[in-house]
């Protein structure tokens, strides 16, 4: 699973590698250090949840991780890549070809199906999108046979999994999820869970999935704990209760 005390050097066995990553917003006059130093080694086909109080840098964590952004200083190594190294294209074409990625609001686009939709990071990457793969993917989330609706004729549930099969159609390593299941009811939410752990399990594909939700995390192998830009503690295979009472003493 995690040890923060395996981020040290060369350890090929990561799907994802931080290395004393940093990042500093500027604000106004002043600078903002979202992130302060955190090294981190996740191995593959883990599922880790990330947690802390808002304003810990969970986001920003997640966003560094997945090639979003750049870090102030720091390594972000996917694989055996370190990705800081890269330029910006590369980092583009690596997180097209590795990386899937799923947001809260789903992010889909409003004049395309729900087909074109999940085929579309295949084709920004100038691929034809497997046929075979994409219908096994639209059967595994349960989007058999709404293929030619539009965005605006799902319910978030459905639109969460149009997402989640457009993060899986390139066949990423690490998933990336920020907030996958906030903009939906409880239930609602854990059947997209459900679709997304048991896909990642399916693919075996390292999950990494950032929530405030205690019941959420506890579905994880593990989950990491961030305060004020700085790790704060794991928890393994944790209860509900574990992580509740973890965010409280750090303030949630
Ligand atoms: N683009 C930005 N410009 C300036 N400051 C930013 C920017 N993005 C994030 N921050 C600041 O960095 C810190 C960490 O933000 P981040 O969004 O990563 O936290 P979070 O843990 O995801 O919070 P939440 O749980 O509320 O979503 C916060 O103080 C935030 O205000």
């Amino acid at each position: 699973m995690i040890s923060s005390t395996m981020a040290g050097p060369a350890r090929l066995d990561s799907a994802v590698r931080l290395v004393h990553l940093t990042k500093t917003y500027p604000n106004g006059p002043e600078q903002v250090a979202a992130l302060q130093g955190v090294s981190l080694a996740i191995q593959p086909g883990a599922f880790t949840a990330i947690m802390g109080p808002s304003g810990a840098g969970k986001s920003t964590f997640l966003n560094l991780a997945a090639g979003l952004d750049t870090p102030t200083s720091g390594q972000v190594i996917i694989g055996d890549t370190d990705i800081t190294e890269l330029s910006s294209d590369a980092v583009t074409r690596l997180r097209r070809r590795q990386i899937g990625f799923v947001f809260q609001s789903y992010n889909l686009i409003g004049h395309l199906t729900v087909s074109e939709n999940i085929q579309l990071p295949m084709l920004l990457d100038g691929r034809r999108p497997d046929e075979q793969w994409q219908q096994a993917l639209i059967d595994s989330v349960g989007l058999t046979g709404m293929t030619e609706r539009l965005p605006s004729e799902l319910s978030g549930g459905q639109a969460q999994r149009v997402a989640i099969a457009r993060a899986l159609i390139t066949r990423p390593t690490v998933v990336f999820a920020d907030e996958p299941t906030g903009a939906l009811d409880r239930r609602t939410g854990e059947q997209v869970l459900d679709v997304l752990r048991g896909t990642a399990k399916r693919f075996t594909q390292t999950l990494v999935l950032v929530t405030h939700d205690p019941q959420v995390a506890a579905t994880a192998d593990d989950v990491q704990f961030l305060a004020d830009g700085r790790l704060a503690g794991e928890l393994v295979a944790p209860t509900t209760s574990q992580i509740a009472a973890r965010l409280v003493e750090l303030g949630r």
